[in-house]
């Protein structure tokens, strides 16, 4: 089974001394069980006058559940530390494998984000994983040895084992009734998860308080972690009631099963031994019937953690392609019959759309709010794949690409840029591992997108006893990460300076034109609301209704007189007036 592989292949990788240490475990407890039988033969000894089968008996008594008591005992320690180990392997894996999802499609999936937010949930389980496999193999010895003594003491005792069957029942029950709980407390649960998250935003604080949200919002995380509750005290109420009845059961048939067993021993047919184990395995048969039961219904839930990780581990390693990516571009990036609507929605938001960008241009594209400029660059970075049709570049579909190879020759800046919380010079130099020290390569970068805000070895962020920069510092060195890498294929720029003002845009676009002045047949792909900047651009591309509704230069768009004209003049206006 690929979820205890994969379990036991953990564990062996980060201890494997303690890893065998558990595999050693349930000896020790089979060891301690023995113990009845060699009460039994004790007691034997002693009524019969049998010095050997006293002996005998004293001494695996004390050797045999002395060893076993202390290694049960050790056990608990080693599979703390174990369970600590493996915890921590897990959860650097999860954080990994999170981070390395090929696509961004998962945000946007429903079904995604729950099984995310049941896989953190359950975290902790991982950590227990392998005690739960020890706790299992250990309870299963201990089953097995108890049904041989059961025969030993009496083979009618062995009707006690037919009560394990509506506890088998019982405890599959147990085990649906948590599942469905668990399932329906997913979507409450990452849903206050999101609110809390908003509640404690940075970002949001102003609004927050402008807006008097925060007593609403403590309400309803209030609502949906009682909603979240609900299910799972349900289903923990019935568990402990189906619980309750399957004991008096066990009780039941424990009295009646010993009492056969002293009634034989004073018929004389049975030796005094066998009631002292029958006595012994009285104190020892529930729990070794019940136990393997609930410790195999315990071990599936953890597997079942387990193959929630496993899903990750496969929908990270989702096939991505395996061409190199291209030196060069020669010809260009082409869109062939695209269509595109975000995963879970219905809306077309690309339709059929055929687009030639060739190689070595800047091409800018604008359109209203809505028209899918966007979407255009996360397709040709492949946050996202077209839902219908192909993107090409000199003939060979991206999505043949190696996508992280494909990624590793785009440089990009974004509108919604992110806030690293380095120094300088590392939050630049992200832009292009294998140059984050390389001071002077940062320094053109800073120095071409105006970033030189501090010294470069400053730390950034007032949690880090650094400085916080404004809105439009933060985009100006997001604008610098673009710019790291020098000979791209693809580089986009994405609205990367909406926060700053039309005279330093100019400024900067005059200043990053010399910087994408590369060989490669580099192509720019360059997505404004500001005409100014458009107007430097080779080529226009204006999107609309879910489609390119006009392709040309600034000037031949102008002479059409269509959307384009209409657009430019509206801001021309705007700044006229
Ligand atoms: N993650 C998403 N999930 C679902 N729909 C989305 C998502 N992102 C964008 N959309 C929808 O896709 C359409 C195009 O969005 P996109 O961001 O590409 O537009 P845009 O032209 O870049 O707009 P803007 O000029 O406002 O930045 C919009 O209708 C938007 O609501």
């Amino acid at each position: 089974m690929r979820e205890i592989r994969v379990l036991i292949a953990t564990a062996w990788r980060v201890d494997r001394r303690l890893t065998l240490a558990m595999i050693a475990e349930p000896f020790g407890n089979t060891l301690v069980l023995m113990s009845g039988l060699w009460l039994a033969m004790l007691t034997n000894g002693v009524i019969q006058q049998d010095t050997r089968q006293v002996v005998i008996g004293v001494a695996a008594l004390v050797l045999g559940a002395g060893l076993g008591w202390q290694l049960d005992l050790s056990a608990s320690q080693w599979r703390m530390v174990l369970g600590e180990k493996v915890a921590h392997a897990f959860d650097t894996e999860i954080a990994r494998l999170s981070a390395e999802l090929p696509t961004l499609e998962h945000f946007e999936r429903a079904e995604y984000q729950d099984q995310l937010e049941l896989l953190r949930q359950r975290q902790g389980q991982l950590g227990n994983s392998m005690s739960a496999l020890a706790v299992t193999v250990k309870a299963i010895c201990a089953g097995l040895t108890v049904l041989i003594l059961l025969v030993i003491a009496h083979p009618a005792m062995l009707a006690l084992v037919l009560l394990a069957l509506p506890a088998l029942l019982i405890t599959k029950a147990q085990q649906r009734w948590r599942a469905t709980a668990e399932d329906s407390s997913a979507l409450p649960g990452r849903t206050a998860r999101h609110l809390r998250t908003i509640a404690q935003d940075r970002d949001a604080a102003v609004e927050i308080r402008l807006f008097g949200l925060a007593d609403n919002l403590e309400r309803r995380i209030d609502a949906l972690w009682n909603e979240q509750r609900r299910p799972v005290e349900h289903a923990e109420r019935k568990v402990a009631l189906a619980s309750l009845a399957q004991q008096v059961l066990y009780v039941i048939g424990v009295i009646v099963a010993v009492g056969f067993v002293l009634y034989q021993a004073i018929q004389g047919q049975s030796a005094p031994g066998d009631v002292v184990l029958a006595i012994y395995l009285s104190q020892q048969v529930q729990t070794a019937v019940i136990w393997p039961i609930q410790a195999v219904t315990g071990f599936g839930r953890t597997l079942h953690t387990v193959s929630r990780f496993l899903w990750l581990v496969d929908n990270a390693r989702a096939a991505t392609g395996s061409l190199p990516a291209p030196e060069q571009i020669v010809d260009g990036i082409r869109l062939e019959n695209v269509s595109f609507r975000y995963p879970g929605t219905q809306k077309w938001v690309l339709r059929n759309v055929d687009l030639t960008i060739p190689a070595g241009g800047v091409l800018a594209v604008v359109g209203e709010n809505g028209a899918g400029k966007t979407t255009l660059v996360k397709l040709l970075t492949r946050m996202y794949e077209p839902t219908e049709g192909r993107i090409t570049v000199d003939g060979v579909d991206i999505a043949d690409l190696d996508v992280e190879a494909w990624r590793e020759r785009l440089a990009a800046a974004f509108q919604d840029f992110a806030r690293f919380e380095f120094t300088l010079q590392q939050a630049v130099g992200v832009g292009d591992l294998p140059h984050l020290d390389d001071t002077g390569r940062v320094r053109t970068a800073i120095t071409r997108s105006n970033a030189d805000v501090l010294e470069q070895d400053a730390q950034l962020g007032t949690s880090w006893g650094g400085t916080d920069l404004s809105t439009g510092q933060w985009q100006r060195l997001a604008l610098a990460r673009g710019l790291m890498r020098t000979n791209p294929l693809v580089r986009f720029f994405d609205e990367p300076t909406a926060s700053l003002d039309a005279f330093t845009e100019d400024a900067l676009f005059d200043s990053m034109a010399r910087a994408t002045d590369g060989a490669n047949g580099m192509i720019t792909i360059l997505v404004t609301h500001r005409f100014s900047t458009v107007r430097s651009a080779d080529r226009v591309v204006v999107l609309a209704d879910g489609g390119v509704a006009e392709l040309g230069t600034h000037r031949e768009l102008l002479d059409r007189d269509g959307r384009y004209a209409r657009l430019y003049r509206s801001q021309a206006d705007a700044f006229a007036d």
